[in-house]
């Protein structure tokens, strides 16, 4: 039985055959092996160096898969559609090849945009791009809303020559391309607030356009930033000459030297390529949202023959408990795992929110735990998630909007507290631990009426095997005292939190209002 599709979100059975034919050939990722840092063909000797110093030795299979059909035989002539598991080095598989291919360009300007879906990703990613671009002359910008719009501004173009000298030759203006970034990784609002907004910010000479996350990304319309980056990006139009005023005709000094590739369905005329890779642990296969990506002549490299692989070393667990009593559960499990790092994911802001505020009530708890929601600031989020990052915090409970791709070293347990909605959010929550070839476990609390739903949902994640996990009784029982007195304290807390937003005039957070969201 198909768990119940809701709006945005496809859910298709596991094993159905991909409608796209391009989809049901796959390159297989598990046909490589990875190889060594030193044995990567044509690896510039400066990122293999980069790479040494990251403390990366050999390349995981998908990276070393992306590499063929990039810098070696595939050549890029084919968008490249990556399905591979969580934690499994999908950043590295695209980011070392866009820096390779760009190492040669003489003319600094926009050439690679990256995408994600979140602030907190989208930061991560461009760790990996400051790792590697600097050491071959490449600049990374970010337009993420870390800072304000004006220092995004400033660091992502220069002043045109024109407002610093008015009387230049504006023929000359229009050539020298305004952006200081070779590479820019983004989110969609602040690159919407770019492409908008910011004068000499452009897309003209963009040539490798990355999509993380793609199935969240195509699922969530970001003020069609999609359609609009797609169009800008079309050369279809773009002169590459330059008419000068004397009549004499140049190929212009600054347009960009895509890979001139006979791009199918432009009748054979020559066609600047836009090179696109797109990529997920969930890759979606419905062809009504891949088609927004105008991809030319897809590659789909895939691990193994499902559709959704797990990590090899998760370990799943399910935890059958009372639902009024699974708050002292999740403490006796928190208290078994002994202050290890644990993501704890609910169904909202406000679960996440209600949870941490009862668990403030228990005296002495041999854990410290934080929320990690969108009702707290920014700057709060922040330096929660560098807390918990640094061991300062052991338990972060928040919602799915950590689940996608955030990496944080040495996490070892996931927990449900509630059931993930579909087999999507259990792979990408499961996700955030057992990376780059570690162990880690996932813990799942379900209600007695949740149990089928839930094996079924863990069939289509490569038939992953769950044991049966039961807590001690007496653990639990030894919290009930404190817990009718928490959970009354819990009712006062949040009603004067309450009446505090009425009485400010905030506005009820959100969250409290927010269906079940379905980001994943
Ligand atoms: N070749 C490598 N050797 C060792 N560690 C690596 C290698 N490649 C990546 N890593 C590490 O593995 C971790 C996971 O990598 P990455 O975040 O790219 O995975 P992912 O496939 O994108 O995961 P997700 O689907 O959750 O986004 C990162 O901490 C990264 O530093």
């Amino acid at each position: 039985m198909v768990a119940m599709a809701t709006k945005g979100e496809e859910e298709v059975p596991a094993d159905r055959v991909p409608h796209l034919p391009w989809m049901r050939y796959p390159v297989d990722i598990d046909a490589f092996s990875g190889c060594p840092v030193a044995k990567l063909p044509r690896l510039d000797p400066r990122l293999a160096e980069a790479l040494q110093r990251m403390g990366i030795e050999s390349f995981f299979p998908v990276q070393e898969a992306a590499w063929m059909e990039t810098i070696g035989p595939g050549a890029f002539e084919r968008d490249v559609c990556i399905n591979s598991p969580t934690g499994s080095g999908k950043t590295l598989a695209y980011a070392l090849p866009i820096v390779q291919m760009l190492s040669t360009r003489k003319v600094r300007c926009l050439r690679a945009l990256v995408v994600l879906p979140t602030r907190d990703l989208a930061l991560q990613v461009k760790e990996v791009f400051d790792a590697i671009a600097p050491v071959v002359g490449l600049s990374v910008g970010s337009a993420v809303g870390q800072s304000s719009i004006a220092d995004e501004v400033s660091n992502l173009v220069r002043k045109s020559k024109q407002d610093l000298y008015p009387t230049i030759d504006e023929e000359y203006v229009k050539m020298e391309p305004q952006t200081k970034v070779d590479i820019l990784v983004a989110t969609p609002g602040r690159l919407m607030d770019h492409i908008n907004m910011t004068t000499g910010f452009s897309l003209e000479h963009l040539q490798y356009l990355v999509i993380d996350e793609t199935d969240r990304m195509l699922r969530e319309a970001y003020q069609s930033w999609l359609p609009t980056v797609i169009q800008l990006t079309h050369s279809i139009g773009q002169d590459p000459f330059w008419h000068g005023t004397d009549g004499k005709t140049l190929l212009h000094p600054l347009t960009t030297i895509r890979r001139l590739g006979v791009e199918r369905g432009f009748k054979g005329k020559c066609y600047p390529r836009l090179a696109k890779i797109v990529l997920s642990a969930t890759l979606t296969q419905d062809p009504s949202k891949l088609s927004q990506l105008e991809l030319h002549h897809p590659l789909l490299l895939n691990s193994g023959t499902k559709r959704y692989r797990i990590p090899t070393k998760l370990e799943s667990y399910k935890l059958i408990c009372k639902s009024n009593l699974k708050p002292l559960s999740l403490i006796v499990l928190l208290q078994e795992l002994q202050g290890n790092k644990c993501l704890v994911f609910t169904s909202s802001v406000e679960s996440s929110h209600r949870l941490s505020t009862l668990l403030g009530f228990f005296e002495n708890l041999p854990f410290k735990f934080s929320e990690y929601s969108r009702l707290q600031r920014e700057s709060t989020r922040r330096k929660t998630l560098e807390a918990f990052k640094e061991g300062g915090i052991d338990v972060l409970i928040g919602t799915d909007r950590m689940a996608r791709g955030i990496h944080i070293d040495g996490l070892r347990y996931v927990i449900n507290y509630d059931m993930p909605p579909y087999v999507k959010t259990y792979i990408h929550r499961a996700g955030r631990t057992a990376r780059a070839g570690e162990s880690g476990s996932c813990f799942t609390f379900l209600r007695k009426h949740e149990v089928k739903t839930f094996d079924k949902m863990l069939k289509k994640a490569d038939n992953a095997s769950c044991s049966l996990h039961s807590l001690p009784e007496e653990s639990i029982e030894t919290l009930r005292p404190v817990f009718s007195s928490a959970l009354k304290k819990l009712e006062e807390s949040l009603e004067s939190e309450a009446s505090k937003k009425s009485n400010s005039g905030d506005k009820i957070p959100s969250g409290s209002k927010r269906k079940r969201t379905n980001q994943k």
